[in-house]
């Protein structure tokens, strides 16, 4: 058994959109990043990794390769899944937290489960996102950004 647990923030920019665990939500303001700045996959795929010590994102997915830029970073995920495989890990569970006041995650929450638990070749009561703000303070708090915080546990196969 390997536990592992991965942290990820983007700064709101200029757009119309974000993209978290896979899904797109209508939003003032866009995230800054190389690729599509989805924290929520960012977050999960530095949790796999270091559940095998494996490095982190950026290690396997450099943000100088111009391969990533504006990628879609469900592809980091399946990338991190068939890792997992190769190295005879299964998931046992995935527990996402996503830090913002907005935008609400809660209507979102089944879609990029549905997402998160299709990449991992996994089923979906085994994928949990919750959310919570951090009552007005902080980055997160003064709208400046979002965060994620992901927990994963892997089992042999
Ligand atoms: N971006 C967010 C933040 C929160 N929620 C939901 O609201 C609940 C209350 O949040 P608090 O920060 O006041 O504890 C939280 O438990 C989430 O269900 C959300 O959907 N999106
Ligand atoms: C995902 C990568 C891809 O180049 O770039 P960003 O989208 O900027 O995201 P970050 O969370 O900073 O992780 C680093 C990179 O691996």
């Amino acid at each position: 058994m390997r536990i592992g647990n991965g942290f990820d923030v983007h700064a709101f920019g200029e757009g119309d959109h974000v993209t978290l665990g896979g899904t797109r939500i209508a939003h003032a303001r866009g995230l800054v990043a190389h690729s599509d700045g989805d924290v929520v996959i960012h977050a999960l795929c530095d949790a796999i990794f270091g559940a095998l010590a494996l490095g982190d994102i950026g290690k396997h997915f450099p943000p100088s390769d111009q391969r990533w830029r504006h990628a879609d970073s469900r592809q980091f995920l399946r990338h991190a899944a068939s890792l997992m495989a190769q190295r005879g890990y299964a998931l046992c569970n995935a527990d996402v937290t996503v830090v913002c006041e907005s935008p609400k995650i809660g209507p979102h929450a089944q879609a990029m489960r549905e997402n998160l638990a299709d990449d991992l070749g996994c089923r979906l009561d085994q994928v949990s996102i919750k959310a919570t703000t951090t009552e007005k303070l902080g980055f997160t708090g003064r709208e400046e950004g979002i965060a994620a915080q992901a927990s994963v546990l892997l089992v042999e196969r």
